[in-house]
């Protein structure tokens, strides 16, 4: 089990919403959600598939908007910004998505560099050579630096993927179900490189899944999406001790079979 980041700092939300609700036509989504990232932290949300996650992270990424309810992500309400003012605050949060989303006919470094060449234009050849280093080196990787990403296993394209996010040193990263068909070993890996990333780069991070090793692994705190409320909240322990039966279904799925 993880040990709590003693580095977090509860007096500084990164990421602080209140009251949201969200609905399509008459379908609600979520219903009111409240919930704070504090800075340093790894805040793991659980729910069922279906329940609202990937809705809740479009919210926080300006990609939907709320119907009512204060989303604020690193002090700015994101639904009352410019699309301008939105591209620069997502430049500070890093997406690891299910599939890493590699571009195939790119090697490793010129995935790594792409960022760069998009968003730092005034950073030297030399500059970017030495950040894809410390990141590729970040990740465990650097001997794949000149490899095309279909010579990469599944654990080693994800962890490149999180590589190329790391590039533009990010404040938040949204991890979406990292741990997501790999194997029982890869997903150990990956833990531990959400962990790595959370101390040596500092990052506060919201990490989505469904598996509840991953959970136990990395999470200095856990919440449970239900019904379109966060109605658990806590360490693994406090999270998984309820009588509810929707939060016993869950550990049972996970840990029963
Ligand atoms: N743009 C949309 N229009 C209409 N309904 C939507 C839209 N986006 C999401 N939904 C609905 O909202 C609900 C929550 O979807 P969401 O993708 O957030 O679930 P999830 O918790 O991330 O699930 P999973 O774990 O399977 O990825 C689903 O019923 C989905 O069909």
């Amino acid at each position: 089990m993880k040990k709590i980041n003693p580095k977090i700092n509860r007096e500084n939300n990164v990421i602080e919403i209140r009251g949201l609700k969200k609905a399509f036509d008459d379908f609600v989504v979520l219903k009111e959600v409240n919930l704070d990232l504090y800075q340093g932290e790894n805040l793991v949300v659980l729910g069922r598939s279906g329940t609202g996650k990937s809705v809740l992270i479009k919210i926080i990424s300006g990609l939907l908007r709320p119907d009512e309810g204060v989303v604020n992500v690193l002090g700015q309400q994101v639904d009352k910004l410019t699309p301008k003012e939105l591209d620069k605050l997502r430049l500070r949060i890093g997406f690891s998505f299910q599939n890493s989303a590699l571009y195939d006919s790119m090697t490793v470094r010129e995935n790594l560099e792409f960022p760069l060449i998009r968003h730092s234009k005034s950073m030297t050849k030399a500059e970017r050579d030495e950040l894809v280093q410390v990141v590729l080196e970040a990740v465990g990787l650097s001997q794949t630096i000149n490899q095309m990403p279909s010579e990469l296993s599944g654990g080693q394209r994800k962890r490149i993927g999180i590589a190329r996010t790391l590039i533009l040193k990010p404040d938040i990263m949204l991890y979406d179900e990292p741990t997501a068909g790999l194997d029982p070993i890869t997903c150990i890996e990956i833990n531990k490189l959400i962990n790595q990333v959370q101390e040596r780069f500092n990052t506060s991070s919201i990490i989505i899944t469904h598996d509840l090793t991953c959970a136990r692994a990395v999470g200095d705190r856990m919440v449970m999406l239900l019904d379109g409320e966060f109605k658990r909240e806590g360490t693994f322990e406090e999270v998984f001790s309820s009588d509810d039966e929707r939060v016993k279904m869950f550990y049972d799925y996970n840990f029963v079979s």
